[in-house]
C-alpha cells in the first residue's frame, strides 16, 4: 500500500487532501499539533466527511488513517523516509516552522539511497510548495541545498473546497460538495502518482490567480463588509443586495485583469459558481473565519491588493476591490491576533505606514490609495452613525 503523510489534521487536511489520498488507495498519516485529535484518529483510525449543499447530503466514511503528533520529530522522520507523497495543509505561516523536519526525513532518504518523493503544498498561497522548498535551503549548506533538490520535487498546487469551521467533533468533518486541486504537472519528480481528484496541469499560474484572485478576492471583500455590517456568515452576508453587488464587482474587476493576462474565457460562469457555492445554506460559514489574518490577506501579493493594483496599472478603476479593502482595514475581530495588531498600528503608526508596510502600496499607487480612502472614510462613517 503506497504511504501518504499530511502536515496538519485540520478541516482541508481531513475534509479536503487527506480525503482524496485515502480514496485513492494511500494508507494516510496526519501529523499536527493537537494531541487530542491525533489521539482521537489514532484510538479510530477512521472520520467522516460529510458533503452537503442547502439539506442534500452524503457521508463518506475515511478509514484507515494513523496520526502522529508534530513534537515526535523522530517519527515523522521515519514517516517521511517511507512516504510516497507528502502534503500539507497547515496554513501559510506555518511551513516555514515544518520546513526543517520535512527537511531531515528528505536527508534520511538519500542516507539511505531511497527514491525522490514529492511534497505538495496546499495552502492559499501562490506557489507554496516552493515557499516550503525556499524555508528549507535557506537554513542549508550547499550539499544540503543539492541534496534537497535532487531527493524531493516541489509540485505547486491549487486548492479549492470550502470547509467551514467545524463543531468540536473529531468523527466527522463537514465539507461542500465541490472540489477542485490543480497540481502542476513539471514539478513532480518521476512518474505521475495516482491521485483521484488531481488535475494536472502545465502551468498553474491562471489556475492559482483564478482561485486567488477571484474566489478568495470575493470571499475576502464579502467577509470583511459582512463583518461591519453585523452579519454572522457569508450566505447571511450575501442576502445583502449592496454586499452582493460590491462582491460580484470585486470578483468581475479581478476577472478583468485575469482575462488580459490569460485570455481565459468562462470567468463570468466561474464568478457564477463561486457564488453559489458561498450562498450553500449548509456551510454557515462564519465572516471571522473568511476574514482571519487581515495582515496576510492585505499584503501586496494576496487576494485584495495584488489584483487592485492590477486593475489600476491597467488604467481602470477598481471600485470594488478598494472597497474591500477598506472593510478589510476596519477588521478589528478582537479573537484575531492580526486584526488587533492592524488596529494598533493604524492607531500608532498611522495609515500611511499601514499602506506602505502592510499593503506594499507606495507614491505611484496614488489612484488606487485615493480610491481605498474614500471608501475607508465611507464605511468609517457608516459605522459610527
Ligand atoms: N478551509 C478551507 O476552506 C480552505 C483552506 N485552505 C488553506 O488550507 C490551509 C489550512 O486551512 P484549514 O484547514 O482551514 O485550517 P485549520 O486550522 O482547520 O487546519 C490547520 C491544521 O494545521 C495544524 N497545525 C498547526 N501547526 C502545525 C504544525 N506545526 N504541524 C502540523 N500541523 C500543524 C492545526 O492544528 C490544524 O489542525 C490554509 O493554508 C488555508 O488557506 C485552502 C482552501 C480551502
Ligand atoms: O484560508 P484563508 O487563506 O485564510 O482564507 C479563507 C479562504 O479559504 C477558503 O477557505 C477556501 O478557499 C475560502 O473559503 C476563503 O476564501
Amino acid at each position: 500500500m503506497k504511504k501518504a503523510v499530511h502536515f496538519g489534521a485540520g478541516n482541508i487536511g481531513r475534509g479536503f487532501i487527506g480525503f482524496l489520498l485515502s480514496r485513492s488507495g494511500f494508507e494516510v498519516t496526519f501529523v499536527d499539533v493537537d494531541r487530542e485529535l491525533v489521539d482521537y484518529l489514532n484510538k479510530h483510525g477512521r472520520y467522516s466527511v460529510v458533503e452537503k449543499y442547502g439539506e442534500k447530503e452524503t457521508v463518506i466514511p475515511v478509514e484507515g488513517v494513523k496520526a502522529v503528533v508534530f513534537e515526535e520529530e523522530g517519527e515523522i522522520i521515519k514517516k517521511i523516509s517511507e512516504a510516497d507523497i507528502i502534503t500539507t495543509s497547515v496554513g501559510p505561516k506555518v511551513l516555514e516552522v515544518i520546513a526543517g523536519v520535512i527537511k531531515k526525513g528528505l536527508l534520511k532518504r538519500e542516507k539511505e539511497n531511497l527514491e525522490p518523493v514529492n511534497v505538495i503544498a496546499c495552502e492559499n498561497l501562490i506557489r507554496a510548495s516552493t515557499h516550503l522548498k525556499e524555508y528549507m535551503l535557506r537554513d542549508s549548506d550547499k550539499q544540503e541545498r543539492e541534496i534537497i533538490s535532487k531527493i524531493a520535487g516541489f509540485p505547486d498546487a491549487a486548492v479549492d473546497r470550502i470547509v467551514p469551521p467545524q463543531e468540536r467533533d473529531y468523527s466527522k468533518v463537514l465539507v461542500e460538495p465541490y472540489f477542485e486541486w490543480t497540481v502542476e504537472k513539471p514539478g513532480f519528480k518521476g512518474k505521475i502518482l495516482e491521485i483521484k481528484g488531481i488535475t494536472w496541469v502545465e502551468d498553474l499560474e491562471p489556475y492559482i490567480e483564478r482561485k486567488i484572485f477571484i474566489l478568495n478576492a470575493g470571499h475576502a471583500v464579502c467577509a470583511y463588509l459582512g463583518y461591519l455590517k453585523g452579519y454572522r456568515t457569508i450566505e447571511e452576508s450575501l442576502q445583502d443586495p449592496d454586499i452582493l453587488n460590491t462582491v460580484t464587482g470585486a470578483m468581475r474587476e479581478a476577472a478583468f485583469y485575469l482575462s488580459k493576462k490569460f485570455a481565459f474565457e468562462g470567468l463570468e460562469e466561474y464568478i457564477k459558481k463561486t457564488l453559489d457555492r458561498f450562498k450553500n445554506k449548509a456551510l454557515k460559514d462564519r465572516v471571522e473565519r473568511v476574514g482571519r489574518e487581515p495582515l496576510r490577506k492585505l499584503s501586496i501579493n494576496e487576494r485584495l491588493v495584488r489584483p487592485a493594483k492590477e486593475v489600476a496599472d491597467l488604467g481602470a478603476k477598481p471600485v470594488n476591490l478598494a472597497k474591500g479593502i477598506a472593510a478589510a482595514l476596519l477588521f478589528d475581530y478582537p479573537e484575531d491576533k492580526e486584526a488587533l495588531r492592524l488596529k494598533e498600528m493604524l492607531k500608532n503608526q498611522g495609515m500611511e505606514y499601514v499602506l506602505n508596510y502592510v499593503l506594499g502600496l507606495s507614491r505611484e499607487d496614488a489612484d488606487l490609495i485615493r480610491l481605498i480612502m474614500e471608501n475607508y472614510n465611507n464605511l468609517l462613517g457608516e459605522r459610527k452613525s
